[in-house]
């Protein structure tokens, strides 16, 4: 590949990147650190744990990149009405896209309804903004899997995502396909978790992934000279 189209490559892939700091002890420095970065590189946005997302916002004001904060993460299990509260503050910090982790317990004990409740509280509250559902896929099975798409897309979020990255497993190309099977082009899907390099990037990409999230994010753009150009 030329080096030109190796730069474009690396652009286009950086583009589909939420540029990730959710560590517990990570400092202002370098969540500061990881909005430079997403700016130098053109990443999509950063996405850190709410505690930051109003010092975020007011550092890529002005940009394209976006703020995304997480919330009821990373266990899914803090209930509808804390999550609907987190959510109401995150949009008030300047968030623009919210990822949520779904109820994990009651998905996997078959209470759909109070999956459908938790997901509904928080897409009314943050009305306008983009919502992706975290399944935690690690700890699903396939028909789980499904179910939990399904809901999603029914109750009107806007991309559903693998995993958190803080339990067994992370993104696999079987359940990027299996979720873009599900939700077809209504919703986004977002791969995350394990995400090193850029061919694991470029291979969920084609798998159907539209966004990826990544702490590895530098790293996977700057090795991203094999990717095919296109993304
Ligand atoms: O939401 C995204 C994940 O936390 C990123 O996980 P990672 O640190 O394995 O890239």
């Amino acid at each position: 590949m030329s080096t030109n189209k190796a730069a474009e490559a690396s652009i286009e892939l950086a583009g589909l990147i939420d540029h990730t700091v959710l560590k517990p002890d990570a400092s202002r420095a370098d969540v500061a650190r990881h909005c430079d970065e997403a700016l130098e590189h053109g990443f999509a946005s950063v996405c850190v744990n709410g505690v930051h997302a109003g010092f975020v916002a007011q550092r890529l004001k002005n940009s394209a990149v976006m703020t995304c904060a997480v919330l009821g993460f990373p266990l899914g299990a803090s209930g509808a009405e804390s999550k609907a509260l987190e959510a109401a503050a995150l949009v008030k910090a300047g968030a623009d896209e919210l990822d949520m982790v779904l109820d994990i317990g009651a998905l996997r004990e078959g209470d759909l309804a109070r999956v459908e409740a938790d997901i509904r509280a928080v897409r009314e509250a943050c009305h306008g903004k983009v919502l992706k559902v975290i399944l935690e896929t690690a700890l699903l099975n396939d028909a789980q899997k499904e179910t939990a798409c399904r809901i999603a897309a029914e109750v009107g979020a806007d991309f559903v995502k693998t995993s958190t990255g803080f339990s067994t497993g992370g993104a696999t190309i079987d359940d990027v396909k299996l979720m873009r099977r599900i939700v077809g082009d209504k919703l986004g899907v977002k791969a995350s978790g394990g995400i090193r390099d850029a061919q694991t990037a470029v291979a969920m990409v084609e798998a159907g992934a539209n966004r990826i999230g990544a702490s590895a994010s530098v790293a996977i753009v700057s090795g991203a000279s094999d990717a095919p150009a296109g993304y």
